[in-house]
Order: structure tokens, then C-alpha cells, then sequence
């Protein structure tokens, strides 16, 4: 089968590998559409993230979907045919975190693209069946595999307890942000902010409905939330930039009692944060660190079209191509790039 491998920094090789046989309790998926995500980029361009370190050859690509093509000995919920998409961390079940729920806190957990473990830019996956859940034919497998940055969107909102009527503030209109916002709506936000330093992605998450975006380079966003909540603040600010100037501005912006969600990755372990802010005015800080049980949740916002998700796809490529396509990937203006894989 054919994989996408990084050999090097910045350097895909198409190989031809064995194409693996269903465990007793596997699907064998033949991979139909995977996203570019920003941690496939940052591997491509510098190796790591953080303390994981590509070390071998490696298969990016942890959001997918695609079609049943085998079913292991066990499997009863699943066929050929069926159309599903694959949630990407699967957890070793018996830990402590495993068995409080908290499974996506598995210290143990198999990441796809997260080295040493393979993702999904490749012809073929075998994966657990009951961590690959079952698409409606209204859900297109494009869909279907941004059911994980979805996910994402879904777990910073739980985290958060965004709820009807909220004012939701959002800092980084990426993908994590836009998708931060539509899970929001779904949870019944009614005024959303959206911030960047990108005129283009406040230009795009306006045209997805944003009731407000703020582009922090020109306009003091503590002003720009005053005059829109009548000097209250946001309900609930949800960090989705990674960046230092942001994550310390979330403190100024959300309303006494409020809650803020931490999801971007900063470059630095070590951001200051106003403490005694966070004290005085009861802010619960959490951090969101991926996603547990949101998959069918996704699967039926998309179903009952409560979401979009399609609508962030800038491009889509062919495995052949893929270089081309991180590059592309790279470009700021770009939200979401696929690719996509023919039987
Ligand atoms: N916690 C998790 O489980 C989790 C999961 C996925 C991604 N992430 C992290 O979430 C963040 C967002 O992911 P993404 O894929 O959307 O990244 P992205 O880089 O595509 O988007 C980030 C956006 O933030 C904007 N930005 C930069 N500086 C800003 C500032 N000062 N204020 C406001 N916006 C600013 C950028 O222009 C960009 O549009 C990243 O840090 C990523 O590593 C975390
Ligand atoms: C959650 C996922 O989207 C993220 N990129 C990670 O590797 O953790």
C-alpha cells in the first residue's frame, strides 16, 4: 500500500508497505480523506513537538475517515462497506485516568502521527473498531475526519460549560478557534468574538458568523469587549492561538466569575498570568488537552447539520503530492488543507 512516510525534516517519501491485517478486534479502513493539521506541519518543518521527537521514519495524519474494507473475528458493529470516522488516540483502558473516564488523560495512549506511533497518511489502517465510529450517508468522509479537530472544539466548550446564551470569546481564528466557535453554537452560544493577528482569518470567521472579530494588532481587545458586553466581558474565553500576549489577555477580557479554557499551545512552558486577577475576580482557569467521548457527538451535529465543517477546506491533494501540500499548509492564510486518497 501506498504511505506517505517523513524520512527527513520536510521530506515525504512514498513508500510501498505491507498492508496490515485487522486484529481480532479491528476495522481495516481503507483511508479515504485525512487533514493537515498544525502538529503534522510542525513535525514536517522541525522534527519534534516539544518532548516527542521523530526518531524513525513516520506517517503524519491523525485526522481521518474512510471505509471498512475487513473486519477482525470480534467485530459485530461494524462492516465492509461502512463509512467511518477514525478517533486517533486510543488508550491503554487499564490505567487509572482509563478507568476514571478520563481516557484521553491515558498516559499510555497510542496517538496516531504522535511518535513512534503511525497516522494516517496511507492507503490502509487497521484500528480498534469501537474507536472508529460509523458515518450517516449524509456525512461525507471529508467530514468525517474533522470530526477531530471537531472534537477538540467540543471538549474546550465541555470544559469551559458553555451553555445558551453565552458570550463566548475566542482568541485565534485557525482551525481549533473556528471549530471552537461552531461547537460553541451548537451548546447554544449567542455572541461570539473571534480574535487574530490575520486580517484574512477574521475576514473568513466573519463570513462563518462571528458576531464580532478583533484584530489585536490594531484594536485594544479589553476596549472592543467592554463596549460589547456593556463592560461585563465574555462568559467564557476560550485561548485557541498559542500565543503569550494572548493567553495573558484572557484574564482581562472575561467576566468576573467567568471561565477560561486553555487549549493553544504556547511556545514556552512558562507564561506570566495575573493571579491575583484570577483570584479577586473568581476565574476558573482549565486547561483542554484533546477530547474523550465527543466523537458521536460530532458525528450527530454534522448529521442534523448543526455544524460545518467542510466549509474551512481551502484545498485538497493527493498523497503524491503531499509535499506540495505542507507547503501550501504553511501559507498563513490557509485554514485547512486534505488529502485525499482513491481505492
Ligand atoms: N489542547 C489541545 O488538545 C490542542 C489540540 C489541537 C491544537 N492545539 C493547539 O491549539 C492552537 C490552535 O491550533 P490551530 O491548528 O488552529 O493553529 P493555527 O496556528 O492554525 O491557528 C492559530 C491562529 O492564531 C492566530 N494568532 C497568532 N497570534 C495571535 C494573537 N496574539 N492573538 C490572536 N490570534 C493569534 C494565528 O494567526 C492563527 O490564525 C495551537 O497552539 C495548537 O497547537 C491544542
Ligand atoms: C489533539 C490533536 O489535534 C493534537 N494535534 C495533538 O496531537 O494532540
Amino acid at each position: 500500500m501506498r504511505s506517505a512516510v517523513l524520512v527527513e525534516t520536510t521530506e515525504f517519501e512514498l513508500q510501498d508497505r505491507p498492508r496490515p491485517s485487522p486484529g481480532p478486534d479491528d476495522v481495516l479502513v481503507a483511508v479515504r480523506d485525512v487533514g493537515i493539521c498544525g502538529s503534522d506541519v510542525h513535525y514536517y518543518e522541525h522534527g519534534r513537538i516539544g518532548d516527542y521527537v521523530v526518531e524513525d521514519p513516520l506517517v503524519l495524519g491523525h485526522e481521518s475517515a474512510g471505509e471498512v474494507v475487513e473486519v477482525g473475528e470480534n467485530v459485530t458493529d461494524h462492516e465492509p462497506g461502512d463509512r467511518v470516522a477514525l478517533e486517533p488516540g486510543v488508550p491503554c483502558r487499564r490505567c487509572a485516568h482509563c478507568k476514571h473516564g478520563d481516557y484521553h488523560l491515558c498516559e499510555d495512549v497510542r496517538f496516531m502521527a504522535t511518535p513512534p506511533h503511525d497516522g494516517a497518511f496511507t492507503e490502509y489502517v487497521s484500528w480498534p473498531a469501537d474507536f472508529a465510529y460509523e458515518l450517516p450517508d449524509s456525512v461525507s468522509t471529508a467530514e468525517g475526519a474533522l470530526c477531530e479537530p471537531l472534537s477538540v472544539g467540543i471538549h474546550a466548550c465541555r470544559r469551559g460549560g458553555v451553555g445558551t446564551g453565552d458570550t463566548v470569546l475566542i482568541t485565534g481564528a485557525g482551525p481549533i478557534g473556528l471549530m471552537v466557535m461552531e461547537a460553541a453554537r451548537a451548546a447554544g452560544a449567542t455572541d461570539i468574538i473571534l480574535t487574530d493577528v490575520v486580517e484574512e482569518k477574521l475576514d473568513f470567521a466573519d463570513k462563518r458568523g462571528a458576531d464580532l472579530t478583533v484584530n489585536v494588532t490594531e484594536t485594544d481587545l479589553e476596549a472592543a469587549v467592554d463596549e460589547y458586553t456593556d463592560g461585563v466581558g465574555a462568559d467564557v474565553v476560550v485561548e485557541a492561538s498559542g500565543a503569550e500576549p494572548s493567553i495573558q489577555s484572557t484574564i482581562d477580557v472575561v467576566c468576573r466569575g467567568g471561565t477560561v479554557v486553555l487549549v493553544g499551545l504556547a511556545s514556552e512552558a512558562e507564561v506570566p498570568f495575573d493571579v491575583l486577577e484570577v483570584i479577586d475576580n473568581e476565574i476558573d482557569v482549565h486547561g483542554s488537552f484533546r477530547y474523550k467521548n465527543t466523537y458521536e457527538a460530532a458525528v450527530d451535529l454534522l448529521a442534523d447539520d448543526e455544524v460545518d465543517v467542510e466549509g474551512i477546506i481551502d484545498f485538497e491533494s493527493q498523497l503524491e503530492d503531499i509535499d506540495d501540500a505542507f507547503r501550501r499548509a504553511m501559507e498563513p492564510t490557509v485554514v485547512k488543507g486534505m488529502i485525499s486518497l482513491d481505492s
